[in-house]
C-alpha cells in the first residue's frame, strides 16, 4: 500500500512518536510525505520516505494529484484544530479528494492507531481492486 504522512507543525511531535511505534509496519509499505513531515520521519525512523514540497508551499496539492488519481491507499494527516494555516484551502481540497476516492484518512491520532492496526490485520485488501481506478 502507498501512504501518505502528513503532519501540522503542533502535530509533528505526534507524527514521530506514531512512526516510531509502528515503524515494523510501516516499513513493509511505501511512505510519501510532506517536505519537513517526511524528513522528521525520515530522521527518527530510518524508513525512507519519499519526500513532496512543504504543506504551505504546495505539498498537500501534490498528494491531492495522488488521490485525485486514486494512487494513495492511507492518508495520515494529523490537522492542528487551533491554528490557522495559511494554506487552509489545500488541506480542505485534499480531504475532499479522501472523500471522492474513499480513501482511508486520519486527521488524528486516534483515528491513526487504529487504521494501522487495520492495515497489519490486512482490512486494506480491498484497495488492491480499487486502486488506480478512478470514480467509479
Ligand atoms: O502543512 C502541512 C500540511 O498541511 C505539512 O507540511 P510540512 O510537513 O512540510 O510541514
Amino acid at each position: 500500500m502507498r501512504i501518505a504522512l502528513i503532519a501540522h507543525d503542533k502535530k509533528k511531535n505526534d507524527m514521530i512518536t506514531f512512526a516510531i511505534a509502528y515503524q515494523n509496519i510501516l516499513a513493509e509499505h511505501e511512505l510519501v510525505g510532506t517536505g519537513t513531515t517526511g524528513t522528521k520521519v525520515m530522521e527518527a525512523t530510518g524508513l525512507h520516505v519519499t519526500l513532496f514540497n512543504s504543506g504551505p508551499l504546495g505539498g498537500d496539492q501534490q498528494i491531492g494529484a495522488l488521490v485525485a488519481e486514486n494512487k494513495l491507499d492511507l492518508i495520515l494527516f494529523f490537522r492542528d484544530p487551533l491554528t490557522a494555516q495559511p494554506h487552509e484551502p489545500d488541506v480542505i481540497a485534499l480531504v475532499r479528494l479522501c472523500d471522492l476516492q474513499q480513501v482511508p484518512l486520519a486527521t488524528n491520532l486516534g483515528t491513526a492507531e487504529i487504521l494501522i492496526k487495520g492495515l497489519e490485520r490486512g482490512d486494506f485488501a480491498w484497495r488492491d481492486a480499487r486502486k488506480d481506478k478512478v470514480n467509479e
